[in-house]
């Protein structure tokens, strides 16, 4: 069968935005105003389609992304929701990799939020482009003008209205189209669904002018015939316009913005029109990189069904029909039945059955082509930014990287039938997030969960207990260290023992010395002759690793170190592998130690927003957690504090801020770089640890 949709037909698109400003109820209303939803599930009242999981009802946030697949104005659109909450950005990234374009929501009563700015820059990371959607006009404080300022200001970028507010707060009423120069209003009994063309306002008319022409002198700046024409006093007519706007969008020279408000079912509509019109389809993109598995060499996929099959799988969701493995494909043609392969594990997965997720149902289908978003049941292997792919033309694409954990707890099941159920949900909460980690304490055997942070740890406990039904106690939450060094230095050493007949015997002189940040560690050998056969290099390098993952400070694996084996001995009958790995851990041990070994611990970026009344109450207290504040701004009525924090000292802030504000101030953070702990820190924590 072919393909219902042309490839230029299909939006694949995100809505992004800072928490609450109204993602998910605006995805609520193009679902439903699409036809694919046949009732509006409000958030407050815990019924959205999208916030699958309890926990997100709950808490009435959106945590795992989902795919939804609808149409309008004869294109199809597959929606990816992004989390908004700052845990979670690691999921937003994702989200980013595999969609075409975006609509970026601001709460218009907040303009630009710490948040927004974060997944506009990762959107600026990924290229994507983007329109913008001042959402919740209808509230107290909604200020469309402010939100335009804001993104020149805040944002750096270049916003032009293509709309404006018909009033705003409790008279908002609709919006004016400044492409079509008309007032669009919405009936409000029919919930949305209804609306009509009306003449502009008379207040709005010259305000609405001023505003057309400062949109079409963006527009004829991309194009030097149609300037040609406009300086000749000439307007371009409206399917120019459009054409410009587009033009805009894919190059991400302007951002048009729009505005509306959901929750009043007001804008919704014309803002899906401005996906049709102005996001790119996939073959606006370019081809996504890759590399030939069978040559070595970089290639890249276009988007096409007549390519070789290429996926990427970007999301897991645990379902009640087992693992739904949804994925983005690239290039080629899939059906159910196939076997494809999954480059990055190197196995083979067969396609049992794949659905399509519309809003509140999943649709069974047989084949699905380029362009397609689609979810794989009951995939094997297969975890979060594979590529999956024809297994006569194997491609890796781009891989997804993703940051290091900086916070971890130790958790324990409570009952020994816990403890199996334990294991097996925690490898899968692991496949499914990249960011979330599982290790065992070597020492004290303890299971270790590593995060982004307290809030993602505390979600997926909450999963454990729910989805999983595992009782589980938990340790108090506890920084993830790493150690280094600040020297170089050699170190020579000789592992000898005779015990009765034989004995053990190895030599090894290593050059240890700090490497570049963010490098890990990096083993070479440099051994010239062959003072240390290689068949005994399996040996040096696992000692070595254990010592990296296990630092001579206080424990914590040892980061952005380079070792190189430059001499050694070895003995015909005593040595062997373990002999060298015996004598290699012992070797960097006290290398390390002669290396000054420092502790770094992660700095967190922090934004409060506070009523004047208490900034001087909010500085002082970020200053006795040993923040560094980076500046004060004035936003509205309220202050902004920017600040660097280790992570250490930020525990419970949050109780800590609310308390001090009675309720007013809050704050944001996310990891931004690690650092050396200072001296006296260090030897707390050291005494805490070792
Ligand atoms: N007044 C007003 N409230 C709105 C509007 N849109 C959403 N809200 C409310 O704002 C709150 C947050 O909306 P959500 O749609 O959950 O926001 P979100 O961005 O998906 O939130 P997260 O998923 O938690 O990041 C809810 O209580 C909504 O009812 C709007 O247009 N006007």
């Amino acid at each position: 069968m072919a393909r219902t949709y042309a490839l230029e037909d299909y939006r694949n698109f995100g809505i992004m935005a800072h928490i609450d400003a109204g993602k998910t109820t605006t995805t609520e209303r193009v679902l439903y105003y699409s036809g694919k939803s046949h009732k509006i599930g409000e958030v407050h009242e815990g019924a959205a389609t999208m916030d699958w999981m309890e926990q997100e009802q709950e808490r009435g946030i959106t945590i795992t992304s989902a795919a939804t697949t609808t149409f309008w104005n004869g294109k199809r659109l597959n929606i990816i929701d992004t989390p908004g909450h700052v845990d979670f950005t690691i999921e937003v990234e994702r989200s980013l990799r595999v969609l075409d374009g975006a609509v970026c929501v601001l709460d218009s009563s907040q303009g630009v939020e710490p948040q927004t700015e974060t997944v506009w820059r990762q959107g600026d990371k990924y290229n994507v482009p983007r329109v913008v959607f001042c959402n919740k006009m209808d509230k107290v404080g909604a200020d469309f003008d402010r939100c335009i300022n804001d993104i020149k200001v805040r944002l750096g970028a270049k916003p032009v209205a293509i709309q404006l507010p018909i009033g705003a707060e409790s008279d908002f009423k609709g919006i004016v189209d400044l492409v079509r120069m008309k007032g669009v209003v919405w009936a409000d009994e029919s919930l949305g669904a209804k609306f009509s063309d009306v003449e502009i306002p008379a207040n709005l008319v010259e305000k609405a002018e001023a505003a057309r022409i400062e949109m079409i002198e963006a527009c004829v700046d991309l194009d030097e015939t149609a300037m040609e024409q406009y300086l000749e006093g000439e307007m371009p007519d409206e399917a120019t316009i459009k054409r410009l706007l587009r033009k805009a969008v894919l190059t991400g020279a302007f951002y048009p913005v729009m505005c509306g408000s959901a929750f009043k079912n007001k804008g919704v509509q014309p803002m899906l029109d401005a996906v049709v019109d102005y996001l790119p389809s996939p073959l606006d993109r370019p081809a996504i990189k890759g590399i030939d598995v069978k040559s070595g060499e970089e290639t890249d996929r276009k988007s096409s069904d007549a390519e070789p099959l290429s996926m990427l799988a970007f999301k897991l969701m645990d379902d009640q029909y087992g693992v739904l493995t949804f994925c983005r494909i690239y290039s080629g043609r899939l059906e159910k039945g196939v076997t494809l392969l999954n480059t990055v594990r190197e196995k083979n997965e067969r396609v049992g059955r794949m659905v399509l997720m519309h809003a509140n149902n999943r649709e069974d289908i047989t084949e699905a082509f380029a362009g397609d978003i689609v979810a794989l049941v009951g995939l094997k292997d297969t975890r979060t930014g594979d590529t999956l792919c024809d297994p006569s033309k194997p491609v890796i694409l781009e891989k997804m990287v993703f940051p290091e954990p900086v916070i971890e707890m130790a958790i324990e099941p409570k009952t020994k039938t816990d403890q199996e159920k334990m294991g097996v949900a925690l490898a899968k909460l692991a496949a499914e997030d990249p960011s979330f980690r599982v290790t065992t304490d070597s020492e004290s055997g303890q299971t270790i969960i590593k995060g982004m942070g307290e809030l993602h740890l505390d979600i997926k406990v909450d999963i454990l207990k729910r989805t999983h039904k595992v009782e589980v106690n938990v340790g108090a939450p506890q920084v993830a260290y790493r150690e280094t060094i600040r020297r170089a230095t050699e170190i020579d050493y000789t592992h000898k023992k005779q015990t009765g007949g034989t004995g053990q015997f190895a030599r090894v002189k290593f050059q240890i010395e700090p490497g570049e940040p963010n490098t890990g560690f990096h083993f070479e050998s440099k051994i010239i002759g062959g003072s240390v056969p290689k068949e005994y290099f399996p040996g040096v390098e696992k000692g070595l690793n254990s010592v990296m993952t296990s630092g001579p400070i206080a424990g914590f694996p040892v980061v952005d170190v380079k070792v190189a084996l430059i001499d050694g001995a070895y003995h015909e009958v005593d040595s062997s592998a373990i002999a060298f790995e015996i004598a290699s851990r012992a070797a960097l041990r006290e290398g390390l130690q002669k290396a000054n070994p420092v502790l770094l611990e992660p700095i967190m970026k922090v934004e409060c927003v506070t009523p004047e009344e208490y900034l001087g109450g909010v500085i002082g207290d970020l200053n006795s957690r040993r923040g560094q504040i980076a500046g004060t701004d004035t936003r509205g009525n309220a202050q902004i504090v920017n600040a660097m924090v280790p992570l250490a000292n930020m525990f419970g802030y949050v109780n800590t801020l609310r308390s001090m504000s009675q309720g007013r101030a809050s704050y944001t953070m996310q990891f931004d770089h690690y650092e050396e702990v200072p001296s006296n820190v260090a030897q707390e924590v050291q005494k805490k640890f070792a």
